[in-house]
């Protein structure tokens, strides 16, 4: 198969071995398929009780495994496995994690994986030099560049520079465009979003007709998550740093999608009760305690939400996880692709 937009180039979220490839509507069908009127963890007449907690650890642990066994199959039948390159410049610590946790998972669905690293004072061209080296070699199916660059990088030309076959991380100006267009797909669609969504569906949240607040706006989580609420027919409103009484506007959601970055920034009151929420942001707060001698805190408080959510994530245990089974997933997608195996 050739990388053209048609439907028949699109990945579906997660596709159960040997099921054939499903387009968008195939797929909007089986969301619809599996809603219903009373939100996740009501019933039609009882009192509020605590929201469902929603397992992203657990439902990405089940994809993952998934992955895996689609990997020995192609690994049996074709020879080959797929490869991921991630290039890492500098050594913040968050992003030190994130890599190796996409590291070992590569490993444990077995995806080859590559880590290029460079120094913080790196010079572009080196960057963009490894990641032409990446786009040519037959072996990589996906190429990752861990964000943020540092500041005098220039992140659009990085990742311009980037192969749109092995843009994984669905970040390509052109994957963007087709995920906004109607009647077009991309190649690939962003991980963090496409987990998102992936939580919504196998938590049995109808999202077709529901108010939606995605809260931030960037181009990696906020913009492709609004889009791709919208193809899946939410009416999405989209809130961000500069809008006004965003508490007022939260509580008209049946969804609140929030990827803010900033702690705690959603309050119990800013939700209407039955509200669904799904916290990406991780913030990380110094904290000797924990292993990485960091935390993550969300942007939910937790503990209000929880008592007014009827079905919310946590932070860590949510979105990140699925973000790394995404990940896999779109890798996995491209050596498909690449080997013309389904
Ligand atoms: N769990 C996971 O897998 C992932 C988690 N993350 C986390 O998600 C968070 C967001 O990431 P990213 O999108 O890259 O961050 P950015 O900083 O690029 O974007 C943040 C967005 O939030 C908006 N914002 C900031 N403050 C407020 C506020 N007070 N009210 C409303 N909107 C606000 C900004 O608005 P404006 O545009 O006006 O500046 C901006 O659009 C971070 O904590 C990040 O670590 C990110 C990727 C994956
Ligand atoms: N090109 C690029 N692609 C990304 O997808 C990307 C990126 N750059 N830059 C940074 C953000 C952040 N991100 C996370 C991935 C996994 C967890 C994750 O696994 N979190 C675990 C905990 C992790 C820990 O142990 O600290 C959890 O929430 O349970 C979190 C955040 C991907 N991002």
């Amino acid at each position: 198969m050739g990388a053209g937009n048609g439907p028949e180039a699109h990945n579906p979220i997660f596709q159960d071995p040997g099921e054939e490839k499903p387009g968008w509507n195939h797929w909007l069908l089986i969301a619809a398929a599996v809603v219903g009127d009373v939100p996740v963890g009501r019933t039609a007449n009882d009192q509020p009780s605590a929201a469902l907690v929603i397992d992203g650890k657990l439902i990405a642990d089940e994809i993952r495994f998934r992955i895996a066994e689609q990997i020995r199959r192609m690994k049996d039948s074709v020879g080959k496995v797929p490869g991921l390159a991630v290039i890492l410049v500098g050594d913040r610590r968050d992003s030190l994690t994130y890599v190796r946790n996409k590291v070992i998972a590569c490993e444990d669905a077995g995806i080859k994986s590559l880590v290029t690293q460079f120094p913080q004072n790196c010079k572009q061209d080196d960057v963009i030099r490894a990641l032409s080296t990446f786009n040519e070699d037959p072996s990589i199916h996906g190429i990752l560049v861990q964000l943020p660059l540092p500041q005098h990088l220039n992140e659009e030309k990085i990742l311009n520079a980037l192969k749109l076959e092995k843009d994984v991380d669905g970040f390509h100006p052109l994957n963007m465009g087709n995920l906004a267009m109607r009647g077009r797909e991309p190649l690939f669609i962003p991980c963090t979003p496409k987990g998102c969504i992936e939580l919504l569906i196998r938590s049995s949240v109808e999202i077709m007709g529901k108010n939606a607040v995605v809260i931030g706006r960037s181009n990696i989580v906020g913009l492709p998550t609004s889009l791709l609420l919208q193809r899946h027919h939410a009416t999405v409103t989209i809130l961000h740093a500069l809008t006004k009484n965003p508490e007022q506007i939260t509580r008209e959601a049946d969804i609140v999608v929030t990827a803010s970055g900033v702690p705690n920034l959603v309050r119990g009151n800013w939700l209407k009760p039955g509200a669904v929420v799904i916290d990406v942001g991780t913030f990380p707060v110094e904290d000797p305690s924990c292993e990485n001698g960091y935390r993550l805190i969300g942007d939910v408080c937790y503990e209000e939400a929880s008592k007014v959510a009827s079905a919310i994530t946590p932070v860590p245990g949510g979105v990140g996880p699925m973000t790394i089974a995404m990940l896999l997933s779109n890798t996995l997608d491209s050596a498909k692709r690449a080997y013309d195996f389904t």
